[in-house]
């Protein structure tokens, strides 16, 4: 039992690292992707089905819970960890990209941003400070800075601009972060596509000092070639012995291309959100279960998965629950993606620490058909 949040490096093979970070509630091995358990919940999974795929951590959102069922309620509930029933370590995002994306009425200014509930219209302000007083009220182990992700594509005077008040809102997060051992700030490195912005950006933050590093302002649909442009320096422009995470990513390609740069930690919705509409993710590709080949197959989906779907059911049986939109049709395909994913994290573990990552990626790519399988 650890009292302090600590990163321990244990193999690198060119620019990937392996390893793992210590906290209170448990160990997070690395290269970890996160599931996104939004509102409290990683969406038609229980906890124990999360921690079964692999899974040594969740993600919630500041936006989200704050609106509902608010912070506070939480926390004399609790807290988020006894609350939803995980007790590993829960990393909170500090809600201003959500309110971008999701919230009406925004009104930004240097103080944070004032903005209208998406789901009741209520009127709510969130800055750096009380971001932090939420993700403390939500006892979530990281804490993510309160940042502002602009959308791309946008002029280098308008990214510089935002960037240089995330870095002044990234200063704001750590003051009011106050002193909580066990628990981790990560600043978040904005900067947009621009190689001089990402460095600046990068210096700002550790000027600051974090616990750990994100990447964000990616994955905002700049595309894989220029997010992996910037991936080619901007982890080499953080410290070496933090983690660092790449926020909102990705596809299984994004994700091998990116640990193999250098990132540590990552998440994304796809694997559970594309469950939930009846796409799979395989070591050969993605297969859309909706499609009507599958209706007579009696295989597996992937002969090579441990997942309950893999195990005890058939394509054809998939197919039928998508096309009814029967609830276990949800359940069994984000449980099959979610240890996809976990399946894929493993693997390159082991590669790294064995010295093999080119032949994995190399292995990958050439077992993965372009589009449906
Ligand atoms: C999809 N592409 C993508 N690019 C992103 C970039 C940023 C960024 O620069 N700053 C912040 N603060 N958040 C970002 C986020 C949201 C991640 C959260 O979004 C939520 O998933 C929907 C989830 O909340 C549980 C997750 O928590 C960390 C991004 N998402
Ligand atoms: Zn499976």
């Amino acid at each position: 039992m650890v009292e302090r949040f600590s990163f321990e490096l244990s193999a690198v093979d060119g620019a990937a690292r392996t390893g793992v970070i210590h906290t209170p509630r448990g160990e997070i091995r690395t290269p970890a992707f996160m599931p996104v358990g939004t509102a409290g919940t990683v969406k038609a999974m229980m906890p124990e089905s999360v921690r079964a795929t692999g899974a040594d951590i969740l993600l919630g959102n500041t936006y989200h819970l704050m609106l509902r069922p608010t912070a506070e309620r939480i926390a004399a509930l609790g807290g988020l960890h006894r609350f939803m029933n995980w007790e590993r370590p829960i990393l909170t995002d500090s809600g201003g990209f959500q309110v971008m994306s999701l919230a009406s009425l925004r009104k930004l200014t240097e103080e944070g941003v004032r903005f209208a509930s998406h789901i009741d219209g209520s009127k709510h302000m969130l800055t750096p400070e009380r971001s932090m007083e939420i993700q403390r009220l939500l006892g979530s182990d990281i804490v993510m800075a309160f940042d502002e992700c602009p959308a791309l594509p946008a002029e280098d005077k308008v990214v510089a601009e935002s960037m240089r008040m995330s870095m002044r809102w990234a200063r704001r997060s750590r003051e009011a972060f106050g002193d909580r051992p066990g628990h981790a700030l990560f600043g978040i490195m904005q900067g947009g596509v621009t190689r001089d912005l990402r460095e600046e950006s990068a210096a700002a933050l550790r000027e600051i000092g974090f616990e750990g590093y994100a990447i964000g302002g990616l994955a905002v649909g700049e595309g894989q070639a220029a997010m992996f442009g910037v991936l080619d320096y901007a982890p080499g422009f953080l410290p070496e012995d933090k983690p660092r995470y790449l926020m909102g990513v990705g596809k299984p390609d994004d994700i091998v291309g990116a640990v193999e740069r250098g990132v540590d930690m990552m998440d994304c919705v796809l694997p559970s959100r594309s469950g939930r509409t009846g796409q799979a993710w395989t070591r050969r590709g993605s297969v859309n279960l909706r499609n009507a080949r599958h209706r007579d197959d009696p295989r597996p989906l992937d002969e090579a998965c441990t997942c309950p779907a893999c195990r005890s059911y058939s394509r054809a049986y998939l197919h039928h629950v998508v096309k009814a939109d029967e609830i276990i049709g949800s359940m069994l395909l984000t449980w099959h993606n979610l240890q996809y994913y976990q399946d894929l994290m493993a693997g390159l573990r082991a590669a790294i620490a064995g010295g093999r990552l080119a032949a994995f990626v190399a292995e990958f790519h050439a077992t993965r058909a372009e589009g449906d399988i």
